[in-house]
């Protein structure tokens, strides 16, 4: 029998993830069917094949993750066919108990950011995961529309800060009219819609696991946050547990590990895939939970 869940499902996004991190380890596995894996999985470059290969993540990873993460491209690709299929993976997810985060980087002025927020973030929308990572560079204040939708129905928002590819920093590292870096404002930005939620709050960030020193050298305040940490970079980009432990730091307890490629490069076969989870899983749990 299985124990009963500590969080209720309409408890708010960070508290969800908390529990999810605790349960399962602090592991989100990306479902990128880029071209080469679906070749490499036998399975054609089609909506049929999208479908199956992320059914195949989905029935891997459930239950052995704290969360997925569709990137959103991959399915455009593919027209109104390939959304289909991702709109089925987010309500299989959901009945499968795995939290989802679109990964779509939406970003717009604010009347348009309405209705990003309406198609990702609300209740009854096909599209609508868990969480959505969404960009900053058009103002943090353009995010108004889905930081408020998603505050009032219990999702959450993962906001670009230092992105994991060597280009970002030409804009994070930059220093705003304030005087503070970018990458610090949008830190303190999030930091301020989070206060006082507990465990952790729903506005996270995204900090590339490869970004060395840029939190330091950024003045990027990441342990005042309080809320999630999600760090793409894990396996295919070269981060390691290494890695996590040096960029986070006193910080790290709040943060998701992201891997995609790392993870569906054991495919397809189901076993294979799982495996990899549970090793991607336990390692992140060591670099980032032991001691
Ligand atoms: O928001 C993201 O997830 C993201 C932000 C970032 O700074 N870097 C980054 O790689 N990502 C995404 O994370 C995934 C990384 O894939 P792998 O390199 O295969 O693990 C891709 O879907 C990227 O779009």
């Amino acid at each position: 029998m299985s124990a009963a869940p500590l969080v209720s499902s309409d408890a708010p996004f960070g508290a969800r993830l908390a529990a999810a991190m605790d349960d399962h380890g602090p592991l989100c596995v990306g479902v990128d069917p880029h071209v080469s894996l679906l070749q490499q999985w036998g399975l054609p470059d089609s909506p049929d094949g999208l479908r199956d290969f992320s059914l195949r993540v989905l029935e891997a990873v459930a239950g052995h993750a704290a969360a997925l993460k569709p990137q959103a491209a991959f399915f455009e690709r593919h027209g109104s066919r390939g959304l289909a299929v991702l709109e089925e993976l987010v309500a299989s997810a959901r009945d499968a108990g795995i939290l989802t985060i679109v990964d779509a980087k939406r970003g717009d002025i604010g009347s348009t950011m309405a209705a990003y927020a309406d198609a990702f973030l609300r209740d009854g929308s096909p599209l609508a995961g868990d969480a959505l990572t969404v960009s900053p560079f058009l103002g943090f204040g353009s995010l108004a529309p889905a930081l408020d939708l998603a505050a009032s129905t219990g999702r959450g928002l993962f906001v670009l800060c230092l992105t994991s590819n060597p280009e970002g920093a030409s804009v994070q590292h930059a220093t705003t009219t304030d005087g503070t870096t970018v990458a610090a404002s949008v830190a303190a930005a999030a930091a301020q819609r989070n206060a006082g939620a507990t465990p952790l709050g729903s506005v996270g960030l995204v900090v590339g696991a490869t970004v060395g020193e840029a939190a330091t050298a950024t003045a990027t305040d990441l342990a005042a946050v309080n809320g999630p940490l999600l760090a793409p970079g894990v396996g295919a980009q070269g981060a390691g547990a290494a890695e996590l432990r040096h960029v986070f730091g006193d910080a790290r307890r709040a943060v998701l590990a992201s891997s995609s490629r790392g993870v569906l490069a054991a495919g397809p076969e189901i076993l294979g895939l799982r495996a990899a989870a549970v090793a991607a899983s336990a390692q992140a749990r060591d670099a980032l939970r032991a001691g």
